[in-house]
């Protein structure tokens, strides 16, 4: 690891930011800086000397992030890094794409896993991944945030990274329902089982590589979201089991949860590129009071037969 201090400013002082900011503070070559649209320092200020720009805000924040900055004068060899699950309304962009787009001469570092903040901030050991096409910022993100809690990962599939982190919260609250609705552990494995093949269909189409859906930004995170009541997504598919409103829900979470916006998305974008997505179409049917926990079980379990693999593209 190199000794020389890379100076990291954080936009978004959210739970993941400030997560992020204390585990990239715990390396002590990193010079921290964190902001949020409520501090009282100008954004200018803050990422005057960044060699590093991560941003933890959550969806709807990114387009006005990418806007204040672009408005900035960055200079190029500063890195982006994009820690953002959710797909943007209407363009059906991820976060990275918007990042990408806005700044593309700028390398784009997605950092992705199973990472629930509150285990984070105790100190809990955990692993993430960070991925982008261009191998020497991936290698610079993995270095920020190493250390002996954290295990940091890279590989070059930045969006097959990113769909496994935003595709999983939307299974997250249909796993929120099966465990409210005390369906059981046969159930739960089936659920989690299919929930892959199916963000898997979705990757293909968007460019990502399968086998990405099968490390810690997919599989990994699908497994830590599913099965927390730490997870805010999980909580709201639980709390729709008990009965509750997705706006008393909501109330009571007071927090972001990306996978209500995601499953919307996910409706149009399965639409327009004619992909079966029979899970996550029950979850944006419930959130959109369509359908009822129970009967969202029974449509799925009442699906026509077929094959368990036939519809995966390995290719
Ligand atoms: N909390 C967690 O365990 C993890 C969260 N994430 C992802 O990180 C993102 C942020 O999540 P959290 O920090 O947990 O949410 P949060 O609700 O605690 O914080 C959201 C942050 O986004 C900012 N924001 C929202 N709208 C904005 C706007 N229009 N302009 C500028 N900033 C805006 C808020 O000021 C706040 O700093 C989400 O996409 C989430 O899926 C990823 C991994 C772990
Ligand atoms: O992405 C997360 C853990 O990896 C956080 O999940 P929630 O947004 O559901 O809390």
């Amino acid at each position: 690891m190199s000794n020389q201090t890379t100076n990291l400013t954080i936009i978004g002082a959210g739970l993941w930011g400030k997560a992020l900011a204390k585990l990239a503070e715990y390396n002590e070559q990193n010079n921290v800086r964190i902001w949020s649209r409520s501090s009282s320092e100008s954004l200018a200020s803050v990422i005057k000397e960044a060699d590093v720009i991560l941003s933890a805000v959550s969806m709807k924040g990114v387009r006005p992030t990418v806007e204040k900055l672009l408005a900035l004068n960055i200079p190029e060899k500063t890195i982006f890094i994009s820690a953002t699950k959710g797909l943007e309304t209407k363009s059906i962009l991820t976060a990275s794409q918007i990042w990408q787009k806005s700044f593309p001469n700028h390398p784009v570092v997605v950092l992705s896993g199973p990472n629930l903040s509150k285990e984070i901030d105790k100190g809990l050991p955990a692993a993430t991944v960070v991925a982008s096409d261009d191998t020497v910022a991936a290698g610079q993100a993995q270095e920020i945030f190493s250390s002996d809690i954290f295990r940091v990962y890279f590989n070059n599939d930045p969006i097959g990274t990113e769909l496994g982190g935003t595709l999983k919260n939307v299974m997250a609250i249909a796993s929120g329902v099966c465990d409210g609705l005390q369906l059981g552990t046969n159930a739960k494995s089936a659920l989690l089982t299919r929930a892959l093949p199916e963000m898997i269909r979705i990757g293909n189409e968007m460019g990502a590589s399968p086998e990405t859906f099968f490390g810690l930004s997919g599989l990994g995170d699908l497994i830590a979201t599913c099965d927390s009541p730490l997870s805010r997504n999980y909580r709201v598919g639980y709390g729709l089991s008990e009965g509750k409103t997705l706006e008393q829900v909501l109330e009571e979470l007071k927090s972001t949860a990306e996978g209500v916006n995601t499953a919307n998305v996910l409706v149009e974008l399965a639409r327009k590129y004619r992909i079966a997505i029979p899970i996550s179409r029950q979850v944006y049917r419930l959130l959109n009071g369509k359908t009822t926990p129970q009967e969202a079980v029974k449509e799925l379990m009442a699906r026509d037969l077929k094959a368990e693999f036939d519809d995966l593209d390995f290719a």
